[in-house]
């Protein structure tokens, strides 16, 4: 897969069909509409395109600085790179592009620079400025440059829209069962290990703190987790707890790991961490002797579920 920072940098050496759209999580809905896209495109002899914009309209147009995504733009691209798509266009949504004339989008976008033959869309799609354009519009603009428009149907599409708001919900409750269930996939945080308050090796229990970069990320409700991640190629399981650390006097969030069977520095590093199951939400206990214990048996859980995923 070839990732494109604009449509205006855009190569092809054919035709091309494309569908555009957010595709926040790359959930197994989404994973019909882009199987339908790369079938097409070898049926046919084109290259597939996703075509999606970032930062997200939302965030842009409604000032709504406090949406948040399943996905960052990379791990975004890395999902999609898995189902075999041929080009990935992130196309910068600015206040300009915003504005742009429905047609002028069709022609400078999808003709002239994606070389569309083929737009797989939405039932409900409107695009343009003011988002005045709609299917029926897309279909005729079709006819007269040259591009056949299919019709995403509403079930279809109502299937999609409707896991990912679950996806969102399901995962600000901590109920990671569903979201990983309509994902297809764990959830995953990616970040860097940066110092906490060093704590962690006083209760016998180092974590590492993970920072994310991306302020539109969806974190995860509060909660204590296992976790798996992959360092320097090996797998490694842990917990993670999310939140505010109340029994040792905490206030912000933080998002910390203690790892199994491991013993290294980690600080600095890149770590990209897959939520696998919740073990129970976090307390403010009456003592650090009390979340030491609470820490003991959260690792007996975590072991016995770790080991059930190996047989
Ligand atoms: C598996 C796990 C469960 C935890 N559960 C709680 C909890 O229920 N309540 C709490 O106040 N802190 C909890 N913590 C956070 C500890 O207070 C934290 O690890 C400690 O403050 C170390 O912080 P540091 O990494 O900044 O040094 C948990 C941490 C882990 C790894
Ligand atoms: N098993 C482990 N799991 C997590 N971190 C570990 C482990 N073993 C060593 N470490 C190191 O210890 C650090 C965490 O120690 P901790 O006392 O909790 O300090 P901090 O408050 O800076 O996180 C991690 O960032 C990592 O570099």
């Amino acid at each position: 897969m070839k990732t494109h920072s604009s449509a205006h940098t855009f190569t092809s050496e054919k035709g091309t069909v494309v569908t555009i759209g957010t595709f926040d999580g790359v959930h197994i809905g989404h994973k019909k509409i882009i199987a339908r896209l790369t079938e097409s495109a070898q049926v046919n002899q084109w290259e597939s395109v996703v075509l999606t914009f970032f930062p997200h309209p939302r965030m842009l147009l409604q000032k709504d600085a406090d949406i948040k995504l399943i996905n960052t733009i990379t791990e975004r691209g890395d999902l999609l790179e898995k189902l075999g798509l041929d080009h990935l266009v992130v196309h910068p949504f600015t206040i300009d592009f915003s504005r742009m004339h429905a047609e002028d989008f069709v022609e400078e976008i999808l003709v002239n620079a994606l070389h569309a033959k083929k737009v797989i869309i939405g039932y409900d799609h409107r695009f343009g400025r003011n988002r005045t354009a709609n299917i029926d519009d897309l279909k005729q603009f079709g006819a007269q440059f040259g591009f056949e428009v299919e019709e995403i149907s509403k079930q279809e599409l109502e299937d999609v829209a409707v896991s990912s708001t679950k996806i969102r919900t399901a995962l600000h409750e901590g109920d990671i069962d569903k979201a990983n269930a309509y994902l297809g996939y764990p959830i995953m945080l990616e970040g860097n290990v940066v110092y906490g308050k060093s704590l962690g090796k006083k209760l016998g229990y180092p974590t590492a703190n993970l920072h994310i970069q991306e302020d539109y990320k969806l974190i995860p409700g509060q909660g204590v987790y296992v976790v798996r991640s992959y360092i320097e190629g090996a797998i490694v399981y842990g917990m993670m707890n999310i939140g505010t650390n109340p029994t040792v006097g905490g206030v912000a969030q933080t998002i910390e790991t203690y790892f199994f069977d491991f013993d290294s520095d980690l600080y600095g590093k890149r770590l990209s961490i897959e939520i696998l199951c919740k073990i129970r939400s976090e307390q403010n206990f009456e003592s650090v002797e009390l979340l030491i214990e609470a820490m003991k048996e959260d690792e007996i859980f975590s072991r016995t579920y770790i080991q059930s995923l190996k047989v």
